[in-house]
């Protein structure tokens, strides 16, 4: 791996306490880090590199996977960790840090590559990448790359604005936007799913699949992001990006031994075929939520509008349920449902593959059995499980098989997503493409929030979220699989019934 300077813009906040440090930590316990690595690391606050060091150290010991068990390789490990003062508006702040850059890549013998990782707010992106160009600190002899976070843009017109802006600095190669749920390693493991596995390859079209679910549920609330997220709802938060990055990777059909460039241009593909909602038809295929006081694990919680922050009159979307139609020759005709929100009864990211019943017939279920399904569980649990049909004592039963569980050692989406940035490798990095598609596919959403012609359906806190988005999938004869247990039961009787008394 080559040599490389890190450069980290917001080094004192959160997402680098929490995320970066552990993730390089355990890059380079695992020798994925360069043996010739350097970082400097950049905020407001006048800290030195003893105390820099000092909160990296505190930093691992808190999140980091591993425990720290060789104290001399931890600080072989944040010795490469240096501090300096620089605020993103000042310009001479940046001459400054080149000179510091050029010095350790002198006393390190390091060419100069170097990777700027932006771990601040969006509204500084633009800023940051005309001063590192003006500046010179992008101009040397190596290579450059600029690594951001989500969000990419509060809408279409403002991620295009971003985008050109950033251009003028970075080429698109050079850009790795992170969406950190591709750096999970079920989501990178889903077109392998498809391409290496011929028995899921052949059963992987509309000829034998009914419907795709994809749920993202958390029973976080707000917290203290009150300020960010009652202006972006979960649908800016989540939806936009990190779902649709899922449906992606899920529908995507790739060839054998593809390319970084084939991931990407058939992950567009897939957007492309998405068949786009007018504002007018946003109602009838999008469930807006927001939950209502509730419980969560045996504690009351709060309603949204009483959290600290929100005001009490707030119509933001903490939930958000959608029907989408992919228009291309595999998918047609299969409804890919998607769900996302906070505050519902269990933390879960997953993907269903519900299968069409054998022969078509509606008699699987009454004999017993139930549709197969592919689970793929993605966090916290990571799995996958297939649902058969086989007879016990003259009944079909559905059993459960287990195909793949994880170990518990496994990295973190982070880890795999600096160490692609490290090697230069964009695979599992959301291309301009695809967010731009994915901006416009978002946007009448938006535009129908915006204007009020979406219900806000509400939820109590704890549940499944609203009875509206369960109503979306029977409308089509479906119902969400794997809800919490209490729920799956109440509509696996309601089923019988319905069967039974034929309504
Ligand atoms: N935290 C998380 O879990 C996640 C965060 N993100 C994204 O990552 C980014 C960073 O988030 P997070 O770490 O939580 O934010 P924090 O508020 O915790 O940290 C912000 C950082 O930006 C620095 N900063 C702010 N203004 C300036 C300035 N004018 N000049 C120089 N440095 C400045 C701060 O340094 P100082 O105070 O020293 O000036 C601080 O290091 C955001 O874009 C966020 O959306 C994405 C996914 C998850
Ligand atoms: O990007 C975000 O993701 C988290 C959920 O991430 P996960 O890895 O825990 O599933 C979400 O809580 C947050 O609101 C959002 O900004």
């Amino acid at each position: 791996m080559e040599p490389v300077t890190f450069v980290l813009f917001g080094a004192t906040g959160d997402l680098a306490k929490r995320k970066i440090y552990p993730a390089l930590y355990n890059l380079f316990v695992d020798g994925k880090l360069p043996e010739a690595f350097s970082l400097i690391g950049l905020g407001r606050r006048d800290w030195t590199d003893e105390f820099f060091q000092s909160n990296i150290e505190q930093s691992l010991r808190q999140f980091s996977r591993r425990e720290i068990q060789d104290q001399a390789l931890m600080q072989s490990f944040i010795r490469k960790f240096r501090y300096t003062v620089l605020d993103i508006g000042r310009t001479d702040d940046y001459k400054k840090l080149l000179g510091i850059i050029e010095e350790r890549e002198r006393a390190l013998q390091l060419p100069p590559n170097r990777m700027f990782y932006l771990s601040v707010g969006p509204e500084y992106f633009t800023t940051i990448a005309s001063n590192i160009a003006e500046s010179g600190l992008g101009s040397a002899a190596g290579w450059k790359r600029l690594v951001i976070e989500k969000p990419f843009g509060h809408d279409l017109q403002s991620a295009r604005d971003l985008n050109e802006h950033l251009g003028k600095s970075f080429a698109e190669e050079e850009i790795f936007r992170i969406d950190h749920y591709l750096g999970k390693p079920m989501v990178q493991n889903l077109e392998v799913l498809e391409s290496a596995n011929p028995i899921i390859q052949a059963l992987w079209s509309n000829r034998y699949i009914a419907n795709v679910q994809i749920t993202a549920s958390e029973t976080v609330g707000v917290e203290e992001r009150a300020g960010y997220y009652d202006h972006v709802g979960a649908v800016r938060d989540m939806f936009q990006n990190h779902m649709l990055q899922m449906l992606m990777m899920l529908a995507i059909h790739l060839p054998h031994n593809s390319s970084p460039g084939d991931v990407r241009k058939h992950k567009k593909q897939v957007m492309e075929a998405l068949i786009p909602l007018s504002k007018s038809e946003v109602s009838a295929n999008v469930i807006r939520g927001q939950y209502t006081s509730g419980s969560i694990g045996g504690n009351p919680v709060k309603g949204y509008r009483s959290e600290p922050g929100i005001g009490a009159g707030s119509m933001n979307d903490t939930y958000i349920a959608a029907k989408l139609q992919v228009d291309d020759y595999f998918w047609r005709g299969v409804p890919f449902y998607i769900r996302t929100g906070k505050r519902l009864s269990e933390k879960s990211t997953r993907i269903v593959v519900e299968f069409k019943e054998a022969l078509h017939q509606a008699s699987t279920v009454a004999l017993g059995g139930a549709p197969n399904l592919l689970l793929i569980e993605i966090n916290p649990n990571e799995g996958i499980m297939l649902q058969l049909n086989t007879k016990e004592n003259g009944e079909l039963k559905p059993v459960q098989i287990q195909l793949h569980e994880s170990s518990k050692d496994i990295p973190e989406a982070y880890e795999n997503l600096i160490f692609d940035a490290l090697v230069g490798n964009p695979t599992f990095f959301a291309h301009w493409d695809e967010v731009e598609l994915a901006w416009a596919w978002v946007q009448p959403i938006l535009d129908a929030f915006q204007e009020n012609l979406v219900p806000l359906a509400s939820y109590e806190a704890g549940s499944n979220g609203p009875a509206e988005a369960d109503a979306l999938l029977a409308e089509d004869g479906f119902h969400w699989w794997f809800d919490s247990k209490e729920n799956t039961e109440t509509k696996r009787k309601d089923e019988e019934y319905a069967y039974q008394t034929g309504h």
